[in-house]
């Protein structure tokens, strides 16, 4: 017996480190990057959304709770997914636009294929125009400019007639204004990488955590790195979706989970962690509610000078819904005035046939559209170009 008792230890020995292996696998096996693939409809994104925040919150509030965590974060966490590249979408959108913008261009095009157009005629033409929100000064300028064509060139055939609209309308959606974002990062004096700073505002409701979600997709889509500020803190529920429209790209968002935050707090941090960590670009979304504009301007005020001081803001975007016509261009005016808007986002023109609003507000504000929002979809956000928007309106 005692002859076996060397082999006995080895054997004990052997079946000790067998179980602590397959203890260690299979605590590794729990922190295995998630596979779960997030398919684009809303309710993968939501149930993403509600795990990353209690992962999150776990991690803030309940101490060392990594374990659940982990288990939280195994169930959901998205496979990265790849962006699509941003140029040429609008042309892809464009289906979108025509349902939208057809009773304006289809309108446009069978009043002036009419034999003899006469003061009826023109005043149908305006009011078709001025039906979809492109306001009244426009609208005559884009009158005056297709009366002295039908005079000095007479063009009948629907060829000739649909190039003379298109060459006007592009002349009144401008396309000699610059609509490139300004995302570059700088170097400041002391040589370092300073990240470009893009402040969203805008009215609840208008699509501005959308718009963040898609347009980190196209910076990411560029090569750019990212880093997302939840400043929205009036809404618990935008920082959850911000974080979502993040980790699906593999972008982090800094967020605070005190009901009320200081939404300026959350802006200078993110912006500070996006300095820090060298990143190209940090997006800053806001709640921006329009009780008043005193408050309105003390807190998108404070947001801008806190976020200055560690970086000078590179844009500030204004996201509007297309559809609420000349409401959104009241609420516009209040927020260019408060905020010193940089450009605009149009959102929801997939479901407006006022697609119009495009120049009445560039003209109102002075800012060009720089994107436009055509659907729900993770990457239905489309750089705007004045001759693909046009071609949009024509088709059909
Ligand atoms: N059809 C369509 N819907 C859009 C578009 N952009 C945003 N939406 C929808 O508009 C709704 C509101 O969007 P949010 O991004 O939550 O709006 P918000 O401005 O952040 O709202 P608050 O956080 O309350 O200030 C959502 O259902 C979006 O899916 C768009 O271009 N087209």
């Amino acid at each position: 017996m005692n002859d076996l008792l060397p082999l006995w230890i080895t054997l004990a020995v052997l079946a000790l480190v067998g179980l602590g292996f397959l203890g260690f696998s299979s605590s590794k096996r729990r922190k295995t990057p998630p596979t779960t693939t997030i398919t684009t409809d809303g309710a993968a994104a939501g149930d993403v959304s509600d795990v990353a925040g209690r992962a999150s919150s776990a991690t803030l509030e309940d101490g060392p709770a990594t374990e659940s965590v982990d288990d939280a974060l195994a169930e959901v966490v998205p496979a990265i997914e790849v962006p699509e590249a941003p140029a040429g979408r609008l042309a892809r959108l464009r289906d979108r636009l025509a349902r939208s913008g057809s009773p304006l261009g289809a309108k446009l095009l069978a009043v002036l294929s009419r034999d003899h157009l006469s003061e009826d005629d023109w005043d149908e033409l305006e009011e078709t125009l001025l039906l979809a929100d492109v306001g009244a000064g426009p609208a005559a300028e884009l009158i005056d400019a297709l009366r002295t064509d039908v005079r000095v060139q007479g063009v009948k055939d629907p060829e000739g007639v649909r190039a003379m609209l298109r060459a006007e309308l592009v002349r009144l959606v401008d396309p000699t204004l610059d609509r490139r974002l300004n995302t570059a990062p700088t170097t400041n004096e002391a040589g370092e990488k300073v990240p470009a700073v893009v402040l969203v505002v805008g009215v609840n409701g208008t699509g501005k955590t959308t718009t963040v979600g898609k347009l980190t997709r196209v910076l990411v889509a560029e090569g750019n790195e990212v880093i997302l500020g939840a400043a929205d803190t009036f809404r618990a529920a935008a920082a959850d979706q911000l974080t979502t429209w993040g980790a699906r790209v593999g972008v982090e968002t800094i967020r605070s989970f005190k009901d009320g935050a200081d939404p300026a707090a959350v802006a200078f941090d993110a912006v500070r962690t996006g300095r820090q960590r060298g990143v190209d670009v940090v997006l800053v979304d806001t709640a921006g509610r329009l009780q008043n504009k005193a408050g309105l301007m003390d807190e998108l005020g404070k947001i801008s000078r806190v976020i200055t001081k560690e970086a000078p803001l590179s844009e500030v975007l204004l996201v509007l819904d297309a559809t609420t016509g000349q409401n959104g261009l009241n609420q516009a005016r209040v927020f260019a005035e408060v905020a010193g808007v940089t450009g605009i986002v149009l959102t929801k023109l997939d479901g407006t046939a006022k697609g119009g609003i495009v120049v009445a507000v560039q003209r109102e504000l002075g800012v060009p559209v720089k994107l436009v929002g055509l659907g729900e979809g993770p990457d239905d956000l489309a750089p705007f170009v004045a001759e693909d928007f046009v071609d949009g309106l024509l088709q059909g």
